[in-house]
């Protein structure tokens, strides 16, 4: 299904935006390993979550809906899949999974979509290995991964992975042997957060993370709060469409996840943050942006693990944004769904922006945006979301060739772009 982002007038209204993806993920994930029953408020219903609900199930877990958001996971003892487990388009699922099956002491084999496949694995399978986890396979999937964990770890976290450490920490719940992972440049902590929040002995000593003595998960009540992530598709759209005054409510505002609010700041978006709160460990509130004059700006690649989903949008809003903006430190985009910082600069120049890859940075310089090309998305959901605001703040609209993949993050975009007055239609082909 193709889509069509047009210019239109401006966007208005507030609304809770879905679950966290990330925290949606380590909800299910948890509650399987852990002794009873979890109750989860707030799931995000996308693909790849529905992904980990589905391989939990493969592992034996019971797993059940019982309504919009909610889930009950019974956990207890996995046990060996026959068939291949499959984690559809989901970096997540897969890399968390294949350190909780390990720690699990099961074998499983783990395949994925054809996007996930190119994906780099080694950067898990390596430190699971060095844990005395057998693997079969190389770098990319299909991989079968066989505990048990017979030896502690202590893993220095470059690049700066959360997938890659959580799925050390999970695979160190099977062990009582020392497992410690040490991080350069902090990703985001909802592992060691959520698995605290669970009764797991984690000990946070500056940049390291190690686990204690108790390592063992009681059931509990988990609430998913927003998605900061799907968040930046509807600040960022505000911030560069004429008019707009637009705000998200209860949405996760973890300094590890916050960076694209910061930038929106640094870049004199007119922001306000309000209702700043506690819940299950994490920060959360609701942030308002009003479309004003944005400025190009710098950001280093220290910044990047706190906003790097969000660098697709960041790079839309500084098409809109007066002068250049250079943000650096972006090799990691090269081995998402797509090679986000070559298709940014590739769609962005397309629509008429001055935008390149110059090495591991992606350069902008802001403008008027003229539009009228259809863009390569390479079914890659935020550069599919991400083109599609752009087309809102253009001269002519911005085709996206694929856009069904939104699913796998934001199922809910596009009537919520649309309920804020976002012309995004369909394509009849
Ligand atoms: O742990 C997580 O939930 C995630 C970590 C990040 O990946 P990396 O760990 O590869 O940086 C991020 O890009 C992904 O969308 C979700
Ligand atoms: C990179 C992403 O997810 P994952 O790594 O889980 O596929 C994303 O959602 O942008």
């Amino acid at each position: 299904m193709k889509l069509r982002g047009s210019p239109c007038g401006p966007l208005a209204g507030a609304f809770p935006v879905p679950g966290d993806k990330s925290l949606s993920h380590r909800a299910l994930i948890f509650g399987a390993l852990a002794t009873g029953e979890t109750v989860i408020a707030g799931l995000l219903e996308s693909e790849d979550v529905l992904a980990t609900a589905e391989a939990l199930r493969a592992f034996g877990v019971r797993v059940e809906r019982f309504g919009p958001g909610r889930w009950r996971v019974i956990g207890g003892q996995w046990r060996s899949p026959e068939a291949p487990v499959d984690c559809g388009n989901s970096g997540t699922a897969v890399r968390l999974l294949m350190g909780a099956a390990a720690g699990q002491g099961v074998r499983a084999t783990f395949t994925g979509d054809s996007s996930l496949s190119k994906r780099p694995m080694r950067r898990v399978t390596g430190p699971l290995e060095a844990m005395g986890v057998r693997i079969e396979g190389g770098d990319r999937l299909p991989l079968t991964v066989a505990g048990p964990v017979t030896r502690g770890l202590a893993h220095l976290n470059v690049p700066a992975s959360a997938q890659v450490k959580s799925a050390v920490l999970l695979a160190g719940l099977g062990t009582d042997q020392p497992v410690e992972i040490a991080e350069p440049v902090p990703s985001r902590d909802h592992t060691e957060i959520m698995l605290a929040e669970f009764g797991v002995e984690v000990e946070r000593d500056g940049t390291v993370t190690r686990l204690g003595a108790k390592r063992t998960l009681e059931a509990r009540l988990v609430e998913v709060s927003g998605d900061p992530s799907s968040a930046a598709f509807v600040l960022g759209a505000a911030a560069i469409v004429p008019g707009s005054e637009v705000s998200v409510k209860d949405v996760l505002l973890n300094p590890h996840r916050s960076g694209f609010v910061m930038a929106l700041q640094r870049m004199g978006a007119d922001l306000a943050m309000a209702n700043i709160r506690g819940r299950g460990g994490e920060t959360i509130g609701d942030v308002r942006v009003r479309f004003g004059p944005l400025f190009g700006a710098e950001f280093t690649a220290e910044e990047i693990p706190s906003m790097v989903d969000e660098i697709p949008i960041l790079a839309v809003v500084a098409a809109g944004a007066q002068g250049e903006t250079r943000i650096e430190g972006l090799d990691e985009l090269r081995h998402k769904e797509s090679d986000r910082l070559a298709l940014m600069a590739e769609g962005l120049a397309a629509c008429g922006v001055d935008a390149r890859a110059d090495g591991d940075a992606l350069v902008v310089r802001g403008g008027a945006i003229r539009g009228g090309a259809a863009v390569r998305t390479e079914g890659d959901h935020r550069i599919a979301m991400s083109h599609l605001v752009l087309g809102l703040a253009a001269e002519q609209p911005i085709v996206v060739d694929e856009a069904e993949m939104i699913g796998t993050s934001f199922p809910t975009f596009r009537d919520a772009m649309r309920r804020l007055g976002a012309k995004i239609d369909e394509v009849e082909e």
